[in-house]
């Protein structure tokens, strides 16, 4: 099959089992880039399988991933991380009993102190998450869970990424800060990052999204522009069961 060159990531025909259950029955994802790519569907129907699975933190059983024409199906995580892909999962990983610095100056390639980080980047992250600022020196265990959702993210981008994915970051988030991390993610954009982001807020997907690809049944069911489907009232509510 000859590679489309507008994709930064691509999955073909991905199967991937946990122990005898078998999870991801053939996933066909097209991921462009420089976009925001929305994952979206009902609870369980495979998203955060999909994501673990492009990490290698599952194997896929069958099928292909091509990350930048390179296939990575069989990388182990690390490998797969240091081709500037970061992940933010659900639990977002941070570390309660450390400060909103030392948790950022872990993701800091060659900093042993924030005096090594950045700084013109840091100032940029501030800009976007003017929690992580304020907090800077608070253990991030103290924080809320918008705020610790913020700090997951300012983290995974602390070095420049090509490729962003982050599990459900407007769960939980009160309006205000859904509207900072939209900004967040489109400023993110802008800078040349190509993201994926796991959703059940539709409101959020349809503000975001470029392309959009619905799970069912760990298969995608649908995939096209999130405008598309945003002005199509029916194919949405056959698709996820709601409304946008
Ligand atoms: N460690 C595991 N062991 C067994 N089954 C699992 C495991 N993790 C996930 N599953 C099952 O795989 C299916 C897909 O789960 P997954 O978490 O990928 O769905 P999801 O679309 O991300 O849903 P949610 O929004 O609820 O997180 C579900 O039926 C789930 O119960």
């Amino acid at each position: 099959m000859t590679a489309r060159t507008d994709l930064l990531l691509e999955l073909r025909g991905v199967h991937t089992h946990i122990g005898a259950y078998h999870i991801l029955h053939g996933v066909d994802l097209a991921v462009p880039r420089g976009e925001v790519t929305m994952l979206l569907g009902r609870n369980g129907a495979g998203k955060t399988t999909t994501l673990r699975t492009i990490m290698g933190l599952w194997r896929a059983s069958q099928g292909s991933v091509h990350y930048a024409g390179r296939d990575i199906t069989q990388l182990a995580t690390p490998a797969i991380a240091t081709l500037n892909i970061a992940y933010v999962p659900e639990n977002m990983g941070i570390f309660a009993d450390l400060t909103v610095k030392e948790n950022l100056l872990l993701a800091a390639r060659g900093a042993s102190h924030a005096g090594q980080m950045d700084s013109t980047r840091l100032d940029w992250i501030f800009a976007l998450f003017p929690a992580v600022k304020k907090f800077w020196n608070h253990p991030a265990g103290k924080l809320s869970g918008g705020q610790k959702q913020m700090v997951a993210v300012a983290r995974a981008i602390v070095e420049p990424r090509d490729l962003l994915i982050v599990d459900e970051p407007s769960k939980g988030l009160a309006p205000a800060m859904i509207n900072n991390m939209i900004d967040a993610f489109s400023a993110l954009k802008a800078a040349g990052c190509t993201i994926i982001l796991v959703e059940q807020n539709t409101q959020f997907a349809k503000r975001l999204g470029d392309e959009v690809a619905i799970m069912d049944n760990g298969r995608i069911v649908h995939a096209g522009r999130m405008a598309a489907l945003a002005q199509d009232e029916a194919l949405m509510q056959s698709l996820l069961g709601l409304s946008i």
